[in-house]
């Protein structure tokens, strides 16, 4: 008797998304003077992609940034990554949903200049669940030679890739980036980027860069742009350009 094989499916279901906002506004009350950041953001995110978040300047990237990685939370609408509810006004489940799941590299690398690079991203290891060591994540980063340099013996760029060996180290789900080569030329911003890139590519990771560069879209899965606190239109890239082929 032949051996029975069930068809395949006619269309394979669609990916949930690993991160899911509807409606997000964020609005800041300074006395008389009212700022809405967001006015109602719809986006989905999914794991393992790379999404580059460009607009200009005060457009609401960062603070679509924070809200994502819980930093902060918005004025109204939902946002949810996995099971987690980010909207929900509860530091230590804040607080452990960064911790688990949430790298973030920022503009300037906040490192602590009394700390070697390797006790630097000591600092987080020490308390993950299940990181990489020191030297692995400094490895990844193209650092493993400067282990033992201090922040101020290092470049800009050698710098940040520090601190991506920081974010990275505990093997987070979610690397959000907020203008991470803002602060540098263009060939070591490069570099940089290559880095995100293999860390997306390497542990799956799923990753956000705001930039005001154009340019650097080019590198992304998908492309959403921003603008005045909207999500204007996104775009997929057929084919994701090495950071390497990138200049400005
Ligand atoms: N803590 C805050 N208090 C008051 N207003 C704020 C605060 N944070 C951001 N804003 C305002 O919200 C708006 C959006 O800011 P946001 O930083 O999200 O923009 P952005 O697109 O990231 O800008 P940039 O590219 O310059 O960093 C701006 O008008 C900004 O001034």
């Amino acid at each position: 008797m032949p051996e029975q094989v069930s068809p395949p499916p006619l269309s394979s279901p669609a990916p949930r998304p690993i991160f899911e906002a509807r409606g997000l506004t964020k609005v800041y009350q300074m006395g008389e003077v009212r700022v809405d950041a967001l006015r109602g953001v719809d986006l989905d995110l999914y794991a393992g992609e790379l999404v580059v978040l460009l607009g200009p300047s005060g457009s609401g990237k960062s603070t679509l940034l924070n809200i994502l990685g819980g930093l902060d939370t918005p004025t109204s609408g939902t946002v949810r990554y996995a099971e987690h509810d980010l909207t929900v006004d509860d530091d230590a489940a804040m607080t452990q949903y960064r911790r688990e799941h949430v790298g973030f590299v920022f503009q300037f690398y906040n490192l602590i200049p009394s700390l070697t690079a390797r006790e630097n991203v000591a600092l987080v290891t020490e308390i993950a669940h299940d990181p990489m060591t020191p030297e692995e994540a400094l490895a990844l980063v193209g650092l493993a030679p400067r282990m033992d340099h201090f922040p101020s013996q290092m470049s800009g760029g050698e710098q940040q890739r520090v601190a991506i060996a920081r974010a990275v180290a505990k093997r987070p789900q979610v690397l959000l980036c907020d203008e991470p080569t803002g602060a540098l030329d263009a060939q070591t911003g490069v570099m940089v980027l290559e880095v995100i890139a293999r860390v997306n590519r390497e542990l799956g990771t799923t990753t956000v860069v705001i930039t005001h560069n154009a340019v650097i879209a080019a590198m992304a899965d998908r492309v959403v742009h921003f603008g005045d606190g909207h999500v204007v239109r996104i775009e997929r890239n057929e084919r994701r350009k090495a950071a390497s082929e990138l200049s400005w």
